[in-house]
This record gives structure tokens, sequence and C-alpha cells, in this order.
């Protein structure tokens, strides 16, 4: 294992590897740990370290060492028993790592994150020193999601896109999602021996269409291949070459890095990706999202939505704009939501210039941060449709109103789970397990409470004890009550275009829509800002 390892021209990378469940545990009863594939990520680690890496693991498990300390046979059904479960498993999880890791003189770290750790831009930004300092002082992080607090509502729900939002946070140059496939295959390949693997891949979006994403995974674990595609449409998003490798095989880790784009090595001048060990390589997009802008994008949820017309989509795509969104242009406001929160940005449109402009509604003018690739999906994937994913483009081109919105980012806002993409690869494999909400709603009390981290100080306004009054009735009610208002008919499409951080609570924006920015002072009685949206990311 050395050998390779020590021909690896010592760039300082910062790597992140997540074990799931079925890496950690037997899947059966009575779920004995995998020892002999623990110390090998452990010397892997250590071996990293001792090249100058910086090293942080995602560790899930603390499920399945619970059930095997209670003599359990399966972790039922109630939320409160699984958070038990994992209360119980989790202090043996990081006894059992740092038991391994001490043989070796590695100190390591426990660190658990919940959703809204990540939605609140403080929390966010002071988990982020805490991994910069443990990673300076030497430290191995382990991360895991923090079950014991983590209801439904504000799960990760799988430690795949945990250990995406990791590497965002710690500005990874690599992510390595272990588990039990050596990669992505164009079928699954314990049903079809003609699948073939895919070995690197530059577009999601098209892979998505191409491959099978039927879990490989086991009774214990939460993700599959398909929140595997998740986090590597979050993490290369965010800068981060992302890698799906088997658990058995963490020593090909040295080749890959050796090989691979690092930060000083642009992803052009590393043409021979297809060699080296059986992986998939998701290549990192070469403009990444800055980390401010990936935050809003992905890591925070949107408290409300406001909907805008074509004149100020087309304004806001423009540099001169500034990502920044004047009132005039906004049509309806959906609420409520406090100052400095995030929402989601939908335009109107007439469906004709939607079809006419279809084009251009795909590559917007200015949109240098897109979180879509378009560049060409890897040579290797047959390019003829199968008749699945034909049938999943015809279902795509009927949804004319969904053509702008990711896929992925739909999965995120809805938490509908992944069916879908098992039914795109049509293999006849069973449901896929349920991928719990990702973005989730927050209550406004929550919300307002701390009146996000991001405010400065306003003084406690009518609109807000509005908005607070308002909250309690419904929280996600249209704050323009005019049905006619309400009504898009055939002619009009609403697609959602992106996130901002709002200027003004929805309240007040609600008054200034279809205004000058000169009038605000006059309705509002204050004028914070010319804008009602700023730092606006565009999906
Ligand atoms: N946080 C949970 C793990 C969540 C989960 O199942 O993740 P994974 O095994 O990666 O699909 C635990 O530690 O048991």
């Amino acid at each position: 294992m050395f050998n390779m390892a020590s021909k690896i021209k010592a760039t300082p990378l910062t790597i992140v590897i997540k074990l799931g469940t079925s890496s950690i545990v037997s899947p059966e009863y009575p779920f004995l740990p995998h020892l002999q594939l623990l110390s090998s990520i452990v010397e892997t680690v250590v071996h990293l370290r001792s090249l100058g890496h910086r090293v942080v693991l995602v560790s899930s498990g603390a499920i399945g060492v619970g059930l095997r300390r209670m003599d359990l046979r399966s972790r039922g059904k109630g939320l409160s028993h699984k958070q038990a479960l994992a209360a119980i498993g989790q202090g043996r999880l990081i006894a059992l790592w740092d038991n391994l890791f001490s043989q070796l003189d590695q100190p390591i770290a426990q660190v658990l994150l919940t959703r809204p750790d990540i939605s609140d831009r403080t929390r966010y930004l002071n988990a982020q020193n805490t991994f910069s300092e443990l990673l300076q002082m030497g430290v191995v992080p382990i991360v895991n999601e923090n079950d014991t607090v983590s209801v439904t509502e504000i799960k990760f729900g799988d430690n795949d896109t945990l250990s995406a939002i990791a590497s965002a946070i710690v500005h990874a140059d690599y992510l390595f999602l272990l588990t039990d496939v050596e990669c992505l295959y164009t079928d699954n390949p314990r049903n079809n021996p003609n699948a073939k693997p895919v070995r690197v891949v530059r577009d999601i979006e098209k892979v998505k269409e191409q491959v099978s994403t039927s879990t490989l995974g086991t009774s214990l674990g939460t993700g599959g291949m398909s929140t595997k595609l998740i986090a590597a449409e979050l993490a290369t998003a965010a800068g981060t070459t992302t890698v799906i490798m088997h658990s058995a095989k963490v020593n090909d880790i040295f080749s890959v890095i050796q090989n691979g784009a690092g930060p000083s090595r642009d992803i052009s001048e590393t043409p021979h990706l297809e060699e080296g060990p059986l992986c998939t390589r998701f290549l990192r997009r070469e403009e990444a999202l800055k980390d401010r802008k990936w935050w809003i994008a992905h890591g925070l949820h949107a408290a409300g939505t406001i909907i805008i017309d074509e004149g100020a989509y087309r304004a806001i795509q423009r540099k001169e704009s500034g990502g920044r969104l004047l009132p005039a242009g906004v049509i309806k406001v959906q609420g409520p939501f406090a100052s400095h929160q995030a929402v989601k940005l939908i335009v109107r449109k007439r469906r004709r210039s939607i079809h006419n402009n279809h084009n251009n509604m795909d590559k917007p003018e200015q949109q240098p941060n897109s979180t879509i690739s378009r560049n060409s999906i890897d040579e290797s994937i047959p390019s003829s449709p199968t008749p699945a994913s034909a049938s999943a483009s015809t279902s795509r081109s009927t949804s004319t109103s969904n053509q702008m919105i990711s896929p992925i980012i739909k999965q995120l806002s809805s938490g509908s789970g992944l069916s879908n993409s098992t039914s795109i690869a049509g293999i006849g494999i069973g449901p896929q397990p349920d991928t719990p909400q990702l973005q989730p709603i927050l209550s406004l009390s929550s919300s307002v409470a701390s009146l996000d981290p991001l405010s400065k100080s306003i003084p406690p306004s009518p609109a807000i004890r509005g908005i607070n009054e308002h909250s309690q009735l419904n929280t996600t009610s249209t704050l323009n009550n005019n049905k006619e208002d309400d009504k898009v008919d055939s002619d009009w499409e609403e697609i959602e275009i992106g996130k901002g951080l709002a200027q003004y609570n929805s309240v007040e924006i609600d008054r200034i829509k279809g205004m000058k920015s000169s009038n605000i002072e006059t309705i509002l009685g204050y004028s914070e800002s010319e804008h009602v949206v700023d730092s606006i990311t565009f999906l």
C-alpha cells in the first residue's frame, strides 16, 4: 500500500472520505463491525496525513452500533427509537474510531451536525472555523449527523449529502464516497452482465438519464447510488472532485489523487482519467460557486418566494445589476419571511416566449455560477437512449415549467426521494429507501426568533409583528390574497430561477412590489436598500 503512496508529489490536498453504514457494520444481526476494513481506512487516512494532506472522515454507523449494543435485530419504525439507538451507538462508534486511530497516534475529533447548523449563516461559519482549526492542528474530524436531535423535517437524511456539505465547508479538493460497489454502472451489474462502468462524469444531468441508480446499499443505510449523485452534484458545484469507490479498495485513493486534477492542476491537463483504478470520478466544476453563493444555493433553505416578471429576470442576469433585484420587477410575494432570509426567485413568463426562447432560458445571458454543467458527458456512456430514458425525456418535455430547475435541486426542495431515478434506469428493483426532506420548512417562529444571523439590527417594525401574527395562521400562505392574481392561466408559466437574500421582510416587499425604489422610504417609513433581493444565485 505504501509504495504507491510514496510516489505521490505531496501537494497538500483537503480530502473528505465518507463511509456508509454498510462499510462500518455487517448488514445482518449481530451487526459485527468490519474491523479489517476500518483498520485499512485508518491506515490510509494516517498515511494521507503523513503526506501533508488534510483529511475529514464522514462516518455513518451510529444506529448500527447502537443495535449491536442493545442486542436488537432491527432499527424499528419509530423516529425516537432510532434517535435513541443513534445516541447509544454514536459514543461507541467514536470510541471505536479513537481506539483504532490512537494505535497510530492520530488524534481525532467528533463533529455532529444538523441541518439548521448549515441553514444558519453564523452557525455555518462557526462550523467552518472549527473544521479549519482542527485541520490546522493535524486532527482528523469524524463527522456524523446529530441524529438524536434531527427530526424528520430537518434531517440531512443520508450521509452522502452530509459529506457533500462537509466538503463545501472545508473547501475539499476530493470527496471519496466509499461504498459496496466499485463505481456507477450504466445498468445494475448484478442483473445485467452488459452493464458498463462509468469512469468519468463531466455532466451529472446527462449521466442521470443514462445510468442505473438502483441502490446497492444494505438494509441499514439510507443512501444508495441516487444519493451519491446528489452528493456529487452538490460537491462538484462547490469545486470538489467526487469519487465513488469500493470501500475495500480504499488504497486506490492514492492513485486517484496522483492522476487527478488538484488545486494547481487544471482538469484539461489530466487527459488520462479513464485509466487507473476502477471508480467513478465526477469532475469538479471549473467555475465553482464561491463559498457564500454555494451556501445560499444549497446550504440555506428558502423561507419564502418572490415572483418576478420577465423584464426583471432579464435585468438581474445583467452584470450591471450586481445580482440584485429592484422592487419594480416583483409581481407577488409568498411568505412569511424576515429580512435577510433566503427566498426562492420565480419568473412568471408567457408560455409562448418560453418555447421561443427555450435556449435562452437554458443559458441565461449571464449566469457564471449556474449549478448545471453543460459540458458533454463521458464518452464511455452509450449515446442511444434506453426506452426508459426516452420516456424520461418525454415526460420532461411535457413539463416545461420545470425545465430550469435541476432535478437534483427539485429533489432537495421536495424531499420526494429518488424513485424517479430508478424508473429512468428502467430496472426492476424494489423502491429506493426514502430520502427524508432535505430542505426543511422551519417554523417562522424559529426564523424570526433569531431574525436570521445576517440581519443587521433593525428596529422591530409593525411589519415584523405583522408577519409573526401571520405565521400563526399559515406559514406558507400567499400574502396577496387576490385569487385572480394567484391564478396562472394556461398562457403563463412560473419557473424557479434561483435564490437570493431578501433585503426587507415579506410584508414590506409585498407593499413595495411594482414600485420604484425612490418610493420605498415613503411607503415603509425607512429605506434600508433600494433593492429587495441581494446576492442572487441562479440554479
Ligand atoms: N446518521 C446515521 C446514518 C445515516 C445513514 O444511514 O447513512 P448511510 O449509511 O451513509 O446511508 C447513523 O450514523 O446511523
